[in-house]
């Protein structure tokens, strides 16, 4: 079976296209000020109108409240919650919005990421990115990896990504070490931070697949 790949971070139909084209079968859009690769609401609508159908398109966002989400969940398939987010929070959100929640987390240890498997059990899916450092101002697309052996010891639920400073070059040991059956990159594919690279794009897709 293929992996599932998504392309995280994009902010232009030039990069969609070519992450649609290179075989990603997620597209994600953040939505959250700080982020290099933010998007407003009515920007994120406007380029996930633009997706294919076949593509799911995820909404990232951090700590939001319901005008966001409500701003935003229209517009996309999945909504990943990648802030401090607690269970019933991502319980209230499915039921509120009626889409599919992902719980993001940040993990170092196998008892953090045993402690996300219990607390989120709820959440359609887990995606388990590395713990941003204490001084960032993002939770997520920092580029950071943890110690994949982390997952190793823990039973996981059956939707879950793999996330976290993968690249072209590590993808393919990422996917075969862990069992990864969907990963999660964003800085992998850029040159500078939010800006994407179709080649780079491309080399991670072509090598996930391989
Ligand atoms: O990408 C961002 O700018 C971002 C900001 C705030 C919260 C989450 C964010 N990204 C979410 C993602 O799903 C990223 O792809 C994930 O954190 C991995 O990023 P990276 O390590 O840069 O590949």
């Amino acid at each position: 079976m293929r992996v599932d790949v998504k392309i995280c971070g994009l902010r232009d139909a030039a990069m969609l296209d070519v992450a649609v084209g290179a075989g990603a079968s997620h597209v994600g859009f953040v939505c959250f000020a700080p982020s290099p690769r933010h998007l407003g609401p009515d920007a994120l609508a406007g380029l996930a109108a633009t997706a294919p159908r076949a593509c799911t398109r995820v909404a990232v966002v951090v700590d939001a409240d319901d005008a966001l989400l409500a701003a935003v969940a229209p517009a996309v398939d999945v909504l990943q919650l990648h802030g401090r987010e607690i269970p019933a929070r991502v319980a209230d959100v499915r039921a509120r919005f009626g889409k599919p929640v992902w719980k993001a987390a940040g993990v170092r240890t196998a008892a953090d990421v045993r402690a996300l498997v219990r607390d989120f059990a709820g959440a359609d899916a887990l995606l388990f990115d590395a713990k941003a450092p204490e001084e960032a101002p993002m939770p997520g697309g920092n580029g950071l990896r943890f110690d994949w052996r982390a997952l190793a010891e823990v039973a996981l639920p059956s939707r879950w990504v793999l996330s976290g400073g993968l690249d072209a070059a590590t993808v393919a040991d990422a996917v075969r070490l862990t069992g990864a059956r969907a990963v999660d990159v964003s800085s992998g594919v850029e040159d500078a931070p939010g800006v994407k690279s179709a080649a780079k794009i491309r080399d991670f897709v072509k090598a996930a697949h391989g």
